[in-house]
């Protein structure tokens, strides 16, 4: 499994124009485009850009890194951030960039499970990563990475004030699009395309509006195309559990189509 990660999360590199790849295919209009300026990101969106602005499909916005800092960051996230890139140094840890719209890898091997390619791709055309598509600061504010030893992703998560549900804490569907994205990452690294099967919240504590959180979540068992993971949410501090949760993920059947 540990070759497999290892080149899964290169094929990533290449895909995401990330050193370490060979460079991306120059006609190829499904490629990211290799953010400009490393480690740090000033905008997401252009000053005056809304939600529903047909500029936030922009490809610069599409294709930009939406996981390295920006302004609405706080200090917290900031200090997690520079840690798990510090550990990512020595080649234990992998930051996983994040884009709005996902024209990578994965994109790429999901193609063959629809049955019309041309609609799959009209569809595409116009589809963002759910929670990449809140503007910055607003909803969910996030950094994942990846250890292949230990097949374990970390996710540090700044959940913004359009996530609310209880007044002053974040809603439990919000906490559950985490929980499903890290765990789905976690799953997709480790073994190819897969979905969700099964998910098991169990909500401990509320998780204040505006706070940062880690996740950590892990591979249990593999059998077969089943793969069983779990992760839990705690604060920054480590004192907080404040949530848990186990899935079931399943790697799609390359002669089972979709729709
Ligand atoms: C970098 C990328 C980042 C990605 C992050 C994003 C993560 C987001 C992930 C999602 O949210 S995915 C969206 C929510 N999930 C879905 O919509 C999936 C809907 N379900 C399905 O499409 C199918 O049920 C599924 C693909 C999961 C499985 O269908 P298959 O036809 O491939 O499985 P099959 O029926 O052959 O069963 C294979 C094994 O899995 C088991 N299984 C399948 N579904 C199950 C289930 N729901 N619960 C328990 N076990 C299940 C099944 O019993 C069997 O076990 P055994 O091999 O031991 O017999």
């Amino acid at each position: 499994m540990l070759r497999s990660c290892v080149s899964r999360l290169r094929t990533l590199a290449v895909q995401r124009g990330l050193p370490g790849g060979a460079p991306l295919p120059a006609k190829d209009p499904w490629s990211p485009r290799v953010n400009p300026g490393a480690g740090r990101r000033e905008r997401a969106a252009k000053p005056g850009c809304v939600r529903g602005d047909p500029r936030s499909f922009s490809s610069e916005v599409m294709h930009m890194d939406l996981s390295l800092p920006n302004p609405s960051w706080s200090e917290d996230m900031r200090l997690l951030f520079d840690q798990f890139m510090k550990k990512s140094e020595d080649g234990s840890w992998k930051h996983l960039p994040s884009y709005k719209s996902k024209f990578t890898q994965e994109t790429e091997d999901i193609k063959i499970y629809f049955p019309d390619a041309k609609l799959m791709k009209e569809k595409l055309s116009q589809a963002q990563l759910f929670p990449r598509s809140l503007e910055e600061g607003l909803g969910f504010e996030y950094a994942m990475f990846h250890n292949c030893v230990e097949d374990r992703t970390v996710c540090i998560f700044q959940g913004g004030p359009y996530l609310q549900g209880v007044p002053g804490f974040l809603h439990g569907g919000a906490i559950a699009t985490m929980i499903d994205a890290t765990l789905g990452t976690c799953a997709v690294v480790a073994i190819g395309v897969a979905m969700t099967a099964s998910l098991n919240i169990s909500f401990k504590r509320p998780i204040p509006l505006g706070s940062v959180v880690v996740i950590n979540s892990q591979v249990d068992k593999v059998e077969g195309r089943k793969l069983f993971l779990s992760c839990n949410i705690r604060s920054v501090d480590e004192k907080t559990v404040y949530s848990e949760a186990t899935s079931l993920f399943v790697k799609l059947d390359p002669k089972t189509r979709l729709t």
